[in-house]
């Protein structure tokens, strides 16, 4: 292989080392940087440092051709899926991306909808990007945020601040979670999308922003707004096109290639060599109902990455949470999953003992007492006493983030 040709395609595949010497230019290494590499190595300056980073970064590319084939399709930053559902979500983005249509992405969370905000615009041909999360921005900063705010506006306005609406003139402003947008804030959001005309905070002078805008919402807005709950004049603006994710269980069908990408992206990440996984695992993850959805798989990929070694993921490793309404909430001392029979679930079966065996290992006592504190509503006193531990011990692993 050709180090020098193949350098930012490595870079790139491994998400890990931007490489780098003679022959690449800096935008090539922007853009490499843009794309997640994020240790840079410069090959003049230390050649052992840069023989590990070509090695490591070309493990991860063979794992990647070997799964994927060498045209490096299945991106962890696609849209990953073969279901009919995905094949029309993926035509309808290539037909309304190039449109300044607004779009309203409608559909349960974890289902993608960021992922097809950021699909669309990258068909458009426009830049940059905005994101505003209505949700995450407390409602009286909200306005000064979306539309900017003069100096001395209010207290804290020390200086002129551009809005993101401005920010995002010529591309696109992204409006993730809009059902939680203020009532008293949707009249003014609504003009702007009839004239794309705005007002800063504390300022007279209309200025204009030609953006395009895309809303995403996992609540049912066309019922709220017809409540009276959402402005249903701001609701049809913000929807002359609406584009819905479907949810994980109506097409198991995309969970292989799902899981194999972010299997992968798990493994490159953490230096780990998974390469597969049983199929019992995938097709017991078919049955499953993914109420978090595509989210909720990766999470369960990704932390059984970490608690466990490679190459292959097993299928014992996995157990579903069990829905709702059989979790036990309130002193489980005698808590309804033990009297499941499952017997192909060691999880499940161990839970009917009062203790886990003596032979778990560190790690898969880590998976058991996350499970149980799952099934349990959280209860560490009960949990810990069925893992023999003190309290306190389950308390600090789930501070470190071990449970
Ligand atoms: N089709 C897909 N292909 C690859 N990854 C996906 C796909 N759908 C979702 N994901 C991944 O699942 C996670 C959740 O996706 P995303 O944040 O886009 O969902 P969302 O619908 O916007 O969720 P929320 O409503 O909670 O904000 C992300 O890590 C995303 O990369």
């Amino acid at each position: 292989m050709d180090w020098a040709e193949n350098r930012v395609r490595l870079a790139r595949a491994s998400r890990f080392y931007l490489v780098y010497g003679k022959g690449l230019s800096s935008r090539q290494i922007v853009d490499a940087v843009r794309d997640g590499a994020h240790d840079v190595v410069d090959l003049s300056e230390n050649r052992e440092r840069w023989q590990q980073a070509l090695e490591s970064a070309a493990q991860a590319q063979a794992l990647w051709w070997q799964l994927y084939g060498a045209q490096g399709e299945m991106d962890e930053r696609k849209l990953v899926g073969r279901s009919q559902a995905m094949q029309a979500l993926r035509d309808s983005i290539q037909r309304i991306g190039p449109t300044d249509a607004t779009v309203l992405i409608m559909g349960e969370s974890g289902t993608g909808k960021e992922l097809v905000a950021e699909s669309i615009h990258d068909t458009s041909g426009r830049a940059p990007f905005v994101t505003v999360n209505c949700a995450a921005i407390p409602a009286e900063l909200m306005e000064s945020e979306l539309f900017g705010a003069e100096k001395g506006a209010f207290t804290g306005a020390v200086r002129n601040k551009p809005g993101l609406v401005e920010e995002a003139a010529g591309g696109t402003l992204f409006l993730d979670e809009i059902g939680e947008l203020a009532l008293n804030l949707q009249p003014k959001l609504l003009r702007f999308l009839e004239t794309r005309r705005a007002r800063r905070v504390g300022s007279t002078k209309e200025y204009v922003s030609e953006v395009r805008v895309i809303s995403a919402t996992n609540r049912d807005l066309r019922a709220e707004s017809q409540k009276g709950e959402f402005r249903l004049d701001l609701f049809y603006r913000l929807s002359e096109v609406i584009q819905n994710t479907a949810p994980l269980r109506s097409r198991p069908e995309d969970i292989p290639d799902l899981s194999r990408v972010f299997l992968v992206g798990a493994a490159v990440r953490l230096g780990k060599n998974f390469d597969s996984m049983e199929p019992e695992l995938i097709s017991r993850m078919q049955q499953y109902s993914w109420p978090g959805n595509v989210r909720e798989l990766r999470q369960n990929i990704e932390r059984m990455a970490i608690y466990y070694d490679g190459p292959v993921m097993r299928s014992t490793w996995w157990t579903p949470p069990l829905p709702p309404e059989k979790q036990v909430t309130k002193h489980p001392f005698v808590p309804q999953h033990r009297e499941q029979k499952n017997s192909a679930d060691p999880f499940r079966e161990m839970s009917r003992n009062p203790f886990p065996p003596r032979t778990l290992n560190r790690m898969e006592k880590l998976e058991y007492a996350r499970r149980l504190l799952e099934e349990s509503g959280g209860d560490l006193t009960w949990t810990a006493s069925q893992l023999g531990i003190h309290p306190t011990t389950l308390y600090r692993w789930r501070k470190d983030g071990k449970v």
